[in-house]
């Protein structure tokens, strides 16, 4: 069996759906569960919708806005529409009733966003029935099964291989479509997996139920080795090792999530990246293998955040102080991008999440003077040559420089 994951990019527009459903046409219509994400920008939407400055108009803006663009899609792809509307309205009012209840905080954020994916599947598993392609809807939630870690939700892999297997014998008669982003905690809260977590989703089915390979289809023609939004003409990978595939998402390339990796090279399972409009692009296979000479990588990660931590009394910073600067951040669950320390003070960089930047500042200013910055952009080199060696330390408004042999990172102002 295999397993097809479609993003947010691909599921867009009645066009591109309808596109879904030729792909999944020509390669199976059985053996294939199919993991799918929010159609493009809704879980934007959905984010407005719990966010902490939110307003009655941004709300009531926000809700129409997603009643309309789902409509609008399922009027394009139904000649009958009412039933899958009625789908999407039951979605719609569970999302009213749970912003009219006492939830708050990240539990209420998963809840609700969490409905995009719901919502997405429904609509393409009634397209493909329409279709005639023979299809199965799961909810992604009786399989995945995570702790209480609300936006970040953790995976319990045994409960979670166990829930999977009475997918077996389902797939062999159907193609299974199922969401990613989304799992559930032993006491039945919904949670999601972080932010563009379905590529992860994806790699937890593949890796549970031993599929022969993952294929990710993208709105690019590979993995490659810039974004293709940034650079005019970047170079398209035939072939990635999964050590370095792992490394490029650690950094930030964001084609794809980075925890997608280590389930598939576990098992040695292959992950393919193909081109969503071109299926005949032979993309990138990202497997166990050896590359000569890959170019330089460049990876840029957007809204850091610098945090510089300064003793008051003139001791140089010791062990004592950084072991209460890591257990803050393992408390709070925050990763450190890059770090240094000088003599009395320690900075790293970190993801710009702002109610855990608030609460990491509040406790590590008992102990230390704090400053702090956001706006700024992380940039990796990996394999620089000379040429992006010095074009990417002179650039200007630089705040912080490390590299190694063969990485060069440099912290870099963008944003206010
Ligand atoms: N190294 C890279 N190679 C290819 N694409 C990249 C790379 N780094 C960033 N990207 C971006 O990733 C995007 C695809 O990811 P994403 O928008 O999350 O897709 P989806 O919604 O299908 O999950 C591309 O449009 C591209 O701009
Ligand atoms: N819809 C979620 C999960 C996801 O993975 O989306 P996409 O596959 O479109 O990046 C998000 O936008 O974060």
């Amino acid at each position: 069996m295999k397993v097809f994951k479609f993003g947010g990019a691909s599921l867009k527009t009645p066009e591109r759906i309808r596109h879904v459903a030729s792909i999944i046409r020509s390669h199976a219509t059985s053996d294939l569960l199919v993991v799918v994400s929010a159609m493009g920008k809704t879980t934007d939407l959905l984010e407005t919708l719990v966010a902490t400055n939110r307003t009655p108009q941004t709300m009531t803006d926000a809700r129409l806005a997603l009643k309309k663009y789902h409509y609008d899609i399922i009027d394009a792809l139904f000649k009958d529409a009412s039933l899958v509307r009625a789908a999407v309205d039951a979605q719609l009012e569970e999302i009213a009733d749970t912003l009219a209840s006492s939830l708050e905080g990240d539990l209420l954020y998963d809840q609700v966003v969490s409905k995009g994916e719901l919502i997405s599947s429904v609509i393409l598993h009634h397209y493909f029935t329409s279709e005639g392609i023979k299809s199965h809807w799961l909810d992604a939630r009786t399989c995945i099964s995570t702790d209480s870690t609300f936006r970040e939700g953790k995976v319990d892999w045994a409960l979670t291989a166990t829930n999977a297997q009475p997918l077996v014998p389902l797939l062999k008669d159907n193609i299974v479509i199922t969401q990613g982003f989304i799992g559930r905690t032993p006491d039945g809260f919904t949670t999601t997996l972080g932010r563009e977590g379905s590529d992860y989703t994806a790699a937890i089915f593949t890796s549970t139920l031993g599929a022969e390979s993952l294929t990710i289809w993208k709105d690019v023609a590979g993995v490659m080795n810039a974004d293709p939004k940034r650079f005019p003409s970047p170079v398209v990978f035939e072939e990635l090792p999964f050590k370095e595939a792992a490394e490029m998402t650690y950094y930030g390339a964001n084609v794809i999530h980075p925890k997608t990796i280590k389930p598939l090279a576990n098992k040695n399972i292959p992950l393919l990246v193909k081109n969503f409009d071109d299926p005949s692009l032979p993309g990138t296979r990202i497997h166990e293998c050896t590359v000569d000479q890959l170019p330089p990588l460049i990876v840029f990660k957007d809204n850091q955040c610098l945090i510089s931590c300064k003793v008051t009394d003139y001791t140089f910073i010791s062990e004592e102080q950084l072991s209460i600067i890591f257990h803050a951040l393992s408390e709070l669950d925050i990763r450190i991008n890059l770090m240094q320390n000088s003599a009395i003070s320690f900075s790293f960089c970190i993801d710009f999440r702002e109610s855990k930047v608030i609460k990491l500042i509040g406790r590590l200013q008992k102990r230390f003077e704090v400053y702090y910055n956001t706006g700024l952009t992380l940039i990796t080199i990996k394999n620089y040559d000379e040429a992006t060696f010095d074009t990417y330390r002179k650039q200007p408004g630089v705040m912080l420089e490390q590299s190694s042999r063969s990485t060069l990172q440099v912290l870099v102002k963008t944003g206010t």
